[in-house]
């Protein structure tokens, strides 16, 4: 087996003497100078897997040696050692592409967590973000516009980081399949991906819901319940609607973000979190700020990193590849044919303002496949709203029901990606959904949703 080496760059040999020794027992190699110059020398002629620096060196501070490194060795993880405190440089760092940080005194759990997670790193060059292979992936984000491949990109590079990453985007444009590529490309893969919608959990529950209870910590706490923290141990927590949370929770979530650490309703002792934080918002936080809804403090530790997904009326040209391959998946789930469109019907597609983005195609497009008796979708077919066959007005769309149906049709694809998100346990998505169980099965009912 070859050893990890790793370089730690320190000016105080007592920190650099406990680094070496931690890591030595950690069955790692080190070499520990005290300079950013001794550092650049060093780095030229030898391989490390992973590098440590403090923020204050003699000779520069830790975020010049970040930018050197995201120029010199892009692929060589750096983590940043911050003075007691300091969130600002921490932020910074992560900002400028380290990976992650630790505080000061060190505390040799973070550590390691660190050091494991940079070494999965460190053995999987970053992809090639226009490959074949990511195109054809049915989990990947399609989309051949250079707005798409952009985003492709940078999600990439965000997988391989820590740093908090805040997804604005309006509704259905794709915020929170953003959300699993950044999880599923990096290294906490193997970990559960949570994604939470925080305007969907009543205000009396959302401490309990994110953080867990013990038994008997109040009324109807009958059993231990873990919270959604501490399900995503190891993995990533999506903070989804994020600017709906009540003030006081985001007290207690800057807590948690904070000391890395959680304290479940009426337990003793905290639990020490590994989670990574993305958030997710159609609403403009930083508005939300301004307005007073949102806590700075909070909105300062999740937006680190800002990442803006495009309206699919930015990106067009992808509406026909995006179409292609919903009504395909329509087809496998059906276990019929797939139905194409003419040319005609993708133009008009392509026309289409769509408010609720990605999300209002896949709607309108299993609308059309399950009312088109033939194979192929005509422009009629779609129902768009200026190219609405008049001559022949469509008795069920009488002016009150397409809302109703507009709406049923979102609470069976909400529900029916909640049953799939929470691999098919109805008590699970229940709990996502903020429903109980009983309200679930009420509802699968109500929709004619069968679930075995
Ligand atoms: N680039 C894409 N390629 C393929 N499918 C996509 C893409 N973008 C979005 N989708 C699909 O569109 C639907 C809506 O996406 P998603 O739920 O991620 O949006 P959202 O922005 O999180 O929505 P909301 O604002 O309602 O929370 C999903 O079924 C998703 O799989």
């Amino acid at each position: 087996m070859t050893l990890h080496n790793v370089l730690i760059i320190d000016d105080e040999p007592d920190i650099r003497e406990l680094l070496e020794i931690t890591l030595g027992r950690m069955q790692l190699h080190t070499r520990a100078v005290g300079t950013v110059s001794e550092a650049k020398r060093l780095l030229e002629n030898t391989h490390f897997d992973l590098c440590l620096t403090d923020m204050r060196l003699p000779d520069g501070d830790g975020i010049d040696l970040v930018d050197h490194m995201q120029i010199h060795h892009p692929n060589l993880p750096v983590a940043v050692i911050t003075a007691y405190g300091s969130v600002e440089s921490a932020v910074q760092a992560l900002k400028s592409g380290a990976f992650d940080f630790v505080s000061k005194p060190v505390d040799l759990h973070n550590l390691r967590r660190l050091v494991s997670t940079a070494l999965k790193l460190s053995q999987s060059p970053p992809e090639d973000a226009g490959t074949q292979a990511q195109q054809a992936d049915p989990h990947g984000l399609l989309g051949h516009t250079p707005a798409m491949q952009r985003l492709n990109e940078t999600i990439l590079k965000l997988a391989r980081s820590q740093a908090p990453v805040y997804i604005l985007g309006e509704s259905g444009s794709g915020k929170e399949r953003v959300a699993r590529e950044i999880h599923r490309r990096g290294p906490r893969q193997g970990h559960p991906f949570v994604p939470v919608n925080c305007g969907a959990i009543p205000a009396e529950l959302m401490e309990s819901e994110f953080f867990g209870h013990i038994k008997g910590s109040f009324t109807g706490a009958t059993a231990d319940k873990q919270g959604l923290f501490q399900a995503a141990q190891g993995g990533t927590l999506l903070l989804d609607e994020v600017a709906e949370l009540p003030l006081h929770m985001q007290v207690k979530l800057l807590r948690a973000i904070q000391e890395r650490a959680i304290k479940p309703i009426g337990a003793a002792h905290e639990i020490p979190l590994d989670v990574r934080i993305l958030s997710a918002s159609h609403k403009d936080l930083a508005v939300e700020v301004q307005a007073g809804r949102f806590r700075q403090d909070l909105f300062y530790r999740l937006n680190v990193i800002e990442l803006r997904v495009p309206a699919l009326r930015e990106r067009q040209e992808d509406i026909p590849l995006l179409a292609t391959h919903i009504l395909n998946r329509l087809a496998d789930h059906w276990d019929t044919p797939a139905k194409h469109l003419t040319s005609a019907a993708i133009q008009a597609l392509m026309a289409h303002d769509y408010p609720g983005n990605v999300r209002e195609l896949e709607n309108l497009l299993e609308r059309a496949a399950t009312l088109t008796e033939s194979n192929t979708i005509q422009v009629a077919d779609l129902r768009l709203p200026h190219t609405t066959d008049t001559e022949h007005p469509d008795p069920s769309s009488s002016p009150q029901r397409p809302l109703t149906q507009h709406l049923e049709q979102q609470e069976r694809q909400t529900i029916t990606l909640a049953l799939a998100q929470a691999g098919g346990n109805p008590t699970l998505a229940a709990r996502h959904l903020g429903l109980t169980a009983r309200q679930l099965r009420h509802r699968l009912g109500r929709l004619g949703l069968k679930h075995h």
